[in-house]
């Protein structure tokens, strides 16, 4: 077996499929390839190909759609390794299943039974676009640096770490892991990145990180967050404006794309931009121009999109409120950032530093936590993920004292073992009860004024945050601005 020009190491094949005798088969495919190939890896279990993969390097993963239970299943694998070759066969083969499938991360499809030789060369030809990402040293292969990630010095995600770049993002359970091996690998690219992820599971830093990793480092990363900015000035605060476009332009001002020229655009919060604007961005995406409001110049800038969103994207496609033509284009290196009940390994270790940083900044002489602190930080369910967590050990820490934080010092939601399911909705219904408000009798309260309550009482709970009172209510942080802004309306 010859190895083609550019490759430096075997290729690693996987496939998953519940007949032993069909993976077998597929898994022969590795024999017609004109690259060396490692031994393939044959799975007939969905979650322990899936932990492979999360932990191992994979260039090509051949899924059976009936084993992952259809092409909707496809999307955790397309996002464990965005860099990898997916083909996905099905003995049910169609034009819609194809497509489908395609859609949700798969490269390309086969009906079954197909030839040995077709696979093969639907794999080649993916693999031969993929020269670049298969020179990329993995921590746990042997292989030789690509060029772009040997000038950050930051080719695997301990190198990244010791260069500084991971240093913001805490936590080393196998989930994060994950995220930080993406980061590595997706940074060098020029490609869109697309971010989700729950409220405060640090979308941000990701950005970030991506940034300092990439060779656009040199230049700014430029953050607009779309939920934050009222979306009549959305627009002028990506792609600026000039003179006399509205009302209050007394000047030319130049907007986030512009000033992102060499560097990187993260669009926060992209979920909550209207559908008008989406046509505008897509149209930059595709020509790499746009004209400032009021203008009629064209504007060519060179910036790399990041976005995120703590909404399910493919249902806001679904629900008519994103374009699915913006969502392909921006969907091209996903990354998904866990919730942090879903890696309570990271849970005392975020404390832990979170503890000593607010410590010293207060000047507090904290060390630690006692045991009956850390069953309990342990145990609850942070809905408002890390934000949460470090909100709250800012709050232990600025009003206590002591070297231990113990369970009393604890907010009730967290230590009280009843509350650990009770959503803030729920508390705020209890309150409700224990005060009723005192109207003449007769009198309802209009539904602006309940939803205020309801609204006021959640970011009393969580000390004036809104993205995790927004998540705690299940609305976007946006809705809580809006909201705001038209009480202030109605007061005026
Ligand atoms: N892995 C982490 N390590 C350390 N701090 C973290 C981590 N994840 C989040 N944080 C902290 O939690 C807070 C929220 O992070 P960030 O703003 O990046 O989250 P987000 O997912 O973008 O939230 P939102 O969706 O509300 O904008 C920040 O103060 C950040 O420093």
């Amino acid at each position: 077996m010859g190895s083609k020009e550019g490759l430096t190491r075997p290729v690693m094949v996987r496939v998953l499929d519940c007949s032993p005798a069909d993976a077998a088969r597929t898994a022969a495919v590795s024999a017609k390839l004109a690259v060396e190939c490692e031994d393939p890896s044959l799975y007939s279990v969905t979650e322990r190909c899936l932990e492979d993969l999360t932990r191992d390097n994979t260039d090509v993963l051949v899924l059976d759609l009936e084993t992952i239970g259809g092409e909707s299943a496809l999307e955790p694998f397309a996002v464990r390794c965005p860099s990898t070759v997916i083909i996905a066969v099905s003995a049910q083969g169609s034009v819609s299943r194809a497509v489908n499938a395609m859609r949700s991360g798969a490269h390309d499809f086969l009906t079954k039974p197909f030839s040995l030789d077709a696979l093969a060369s639907k794999i080649s030809f993916q693999l031969d676009q993929r020269k670049p990402n298969l020179s990329i040293r993995s921590e746990k292969t042997h292989l030789t640096k690509s060029a772009s990630l040997e000038a950050t010095d930051a080719s695997t995600p301990s190198a990244a770490r010791k260069a500084g770049a991971l240093d913001q993002l805490i936590g080393k359970s196998l989930p994060m892991q994950a995220v930080y091996d993406q980061i590595v690998r997706m940074a060098p690219s020029q490609a869109p990145v697309f971010i989700t992820g729950e409220s405060g599971t640090g979308k941000e830093l990701c950005a970030n990180a991506l940034h300092k990793l990439s060779d656009r480092n040199k230049q700014r990363i430029v953050t607009i967050n779309c939920a934050a900015i009222p979306r009549d000035l959305i627009e002028s605060e990506i792609f600026g404006y000039v003179r006399g476009a509205f009302t209050g332009a007394t000047e030319n001002r130049t907007g986030a794309a512009e000033q992102a020229d060499g560097g990187t655009l993260f669009l926060d919060e992209i979920g909550e931009m209207d559908l008008m604007l989406q046509s505008k961005l897509l149209r930059f995406l595709q020509t790499g121009t746009f004209q400032r409001l009021g203008d009629t110049k064209s504007v060519k800038v060179d910036a790399r999109i990041i976005c995120a969103t703590n909404r399910n994207p493919l249902a806001e496609v679904s629900a008519g409120r994103f374009r699915e033509d913006l969502y392909y284009r921006l969907h091209v290196l996903p990354i998904l950032l866990p919730p942090l009940r879903e890696r309570r390994d990271d849970i005392m270790d975020l404390a832990q530093i979170f503890l000593q940083r607010f410590s010293s900044e207060e000047r507090r002489g904290f060390k630690g936590f006692d045991a009956d602190a850390e069953v309990s930080l342990l145990a609850y369910n942070w809905p408002g993920n890390v934000r949460q967590l470090e909100n709250t050990i800012r709050q232990i820490v600025v009003m206590n004292e002591g070297q231990s934080v113990t369970i009393d010092m604890l907010p009730m939601l967290i230590r009280d073992p009843s509350g650990r399911t009770t959503s803030v909705i729920d508390l705020s219904r209890e309150r409700a009860k224990s005060q009723p408000t005192i109207r003449p009798f007769g009198t309802i309260e209009p539904l602006w004024a309940q939803e205020r309550r309801i609204i006021e009482d959640t970011l009393v709970a969580f000390d004036g945050n809104i993205a995790m009172a927004a998540a705690a209510l299940e609305i976007s942080p946006s809705t809580i601005y809006r909201k705001k802004q038209s009480w202030l309306e109605r007061s005026c």
